[in-house]
């Protein structure tokens, strides 16, 4: 760096990540952050494997994660829990709450510290709060978990609960080492850091994601050369963004063979009813009437009972958002009316009845986007890029449309159709992993909610035609 101007961006010391970069700079608190955190090599996910450990201050989490993972922590609604099950997860709880309330303080100083510390933490908010006992009249998370998990989200502008960004691009690490000059890890030398039932069936879940994201990486290339073209706008830029186009229809048609090959590894059984109710978030126990309470929140005056709490979802991928959003077909797929949340009685709307101390949860939920409400679960930088190319100033389909070239606009509708053949393969998805083993009903109560919040199959059944509404008229 020492070429640069010493005023140059990247000449600058980091700035602290809670207040993120004085206004008009650009938000440098991660290596790659001037570009959106967006690798050119991996996108989304992290050119390095993430960190695997926290350093010594904050072993204790790290201990009481291992220890859960090892003691095989059975769901605290399992049909045949055992009396030997019942009390490895109450003696393990007992050694969470009393675990020492440690600071975060120090974490501020690294982006790479917060995530691992979100990722610790969420994780064993997650292993608590479904091992207790069905009997439990609400959910208490104990102070040693609120306080930093809630400080540490605050930092990292993230909900308090686990997100696709601790199971998915956060959790991962090479099988094999790949020589220096790999450019991005082998979609097939992948392995998870951590599980919730060690089974072969979770990390493939967890790992058709990830491979979605690296392959995706060759979408977001064309995206850049697109815009690019948009802004000469001539006949020859028409013709090459006719052909980036083509090229984009083939790479949303390898995603979707990516995600039907979530098949092959993780049994729908296995998924329903060992690994799915181990995501579920706070919308999950609204049905059954019980609360969130964390448990010491006051003792921080800066901290406020969270907003979001659902579970982790892929609903959650910039990638699959950045498509539509380039595409123009966010406007359709993702227009405000499509919540995926069904509309509760006396909660039409934004008000919320809990005060910005109260340790539990307010009544009602805001009625926005799918799409608006999962941004806040993404890592910030990709909100802030998924909102940077929201705002592109010549947006693709309006090119589309004006340029009137009926092989642009045939190139056009082959991408817009190839989405739509993802969301049909995604309907076919949820209706094998969780429609199907609904009716089966080996769980306590059939549940069809997505852990997104949403009403699963109607929803995504929605997305997906309004995605095919986006198609031009031939005529443009
Ligand atoms: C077994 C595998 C999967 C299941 C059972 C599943 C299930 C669901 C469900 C129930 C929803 C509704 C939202 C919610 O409440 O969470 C959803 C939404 C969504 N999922 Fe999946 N999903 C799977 C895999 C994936 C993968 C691998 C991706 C892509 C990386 C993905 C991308 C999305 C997106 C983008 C949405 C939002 C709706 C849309 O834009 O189409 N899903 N998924």
């Amino acid at each position: 760096m020492s070429h640069l101007p010493p005023d140059h961006f990247l000449s600058l010391p980091r700035p602290e990540a809670v207040m993120g970069p004085p206004p008009g700079t650009v938000d440098t608190t991660t290596l790659a952050a001037h570009d959106f955190d967006v690798d050119n090599r991996t996108g989304f996910m992290p050119p390095q494997p993430p960190l695997t450990r926290l350093p010594e201050s904050w072993s204790p989490w790290e201990e009481v994660l291992d220890d859960a993972v090892a003691s095989n922590l059975q769901l605290g609604d399992k049909l045949d829990l055992s009396d030997a099950d019942r009390s490895r997860s109450a003696e393990w709880r007992a050694r969470v709450r009393a675990l020492p309330i440690l600071p975060t303080h120090e974490l501020k100083k690294s982006e790479i510290l917060l995530r691992r510390s979100h990722h610790v933490l969420s994780w064993i908010m997650h292993f608590y709060t479904r091992t207790l006992p069905p009997s439990s009249p609400d959910i208490r998370i104990p102070p040693p978990i609120t306080l930093p998990l809630l400080q540490v989200s605050e930092y990292l502008q993230l909900p308090p609960v686990l997100t696709y960004s601790d199971d998915v691009l956060y959790n991962w690490e090479l099988k094999m080492p790949q020589g220096p000059l790999s450019p991005a890890p082998e979609l097939d030398n992948l392995k998870c850091l951590t599980l919730f039932t060690g089974t072969r069936d979770e990390e493939e879940f967890y790992l058709s994601s990830a491979r979605i994201e690296l392959r995706g990486v060759e979408a977001l290339s064309i995206m850049r050369a697109t815009m690019d073209e948009t802004f000469v706008g001539d006949d020859i830029a028409i013709r090459r963004i006719t052909a980036y186009l083509h090229s984009l229809s083939s790479v949303i048609g390898e995603l979707t063979k990516l995600l039907l090959a979530v098949r092959e590894g993780c049994d729908p059984q296995v998924f329903y009813n060992e690994i799915r109710p181990w995501f579920r978030g706070a919308d999950s126990d609204v049905d059954a009437g019980k609360k969130w309470i964390f448990e010491g929140l006051e003792l921080d005056p800066t901290l406020t009972y969270p907003a979001e709490l659902s579970g982790p979802s892929a609903g959650q991928s910039s990638l699959i958002h950045a498509l539509d959003v380039f595409l123009g077909v966010d406007k359709y797929s993702h227009a405000p009316h499509v919540t995926g949340v069904q509309p509760t009685a006396g909660t039409p709307g934004t008000s919320s009845s809990a005060s910005p101390t109260s340790t539990s949860a307010p009544d009602s939920k805001p009625s926005v986007s799918f799409l608006t409400r999962m941004q806040s679960y993404m890592p910030r930088h990709h909100r802030n890029f998924l909102r940077h190319l929201s705002a592109n100033p010549r947006p693709l389909r309006e090119f589309v449309e004006t340029s009137a070239n009926e092989s642009l606009t045939e190139a056009y509708n082959a991408a817009v159709t190839s989405l739509k053949k993802f969301r049909d393969a995604h309907v076919r998805i949820v209706a094998i992993y969780i429609v199907g083993p609904s009716r089966r009903n080996q769980r306590p109560m059939a549940d069809l909610k997505g852990t997104g919040g949403t009403n699963s199959i109607r929803f995504v059944k929605s997305v997906r035609d309004q995605t095919a509404g986006a198609v031009l008229d031939s005529a443009h």
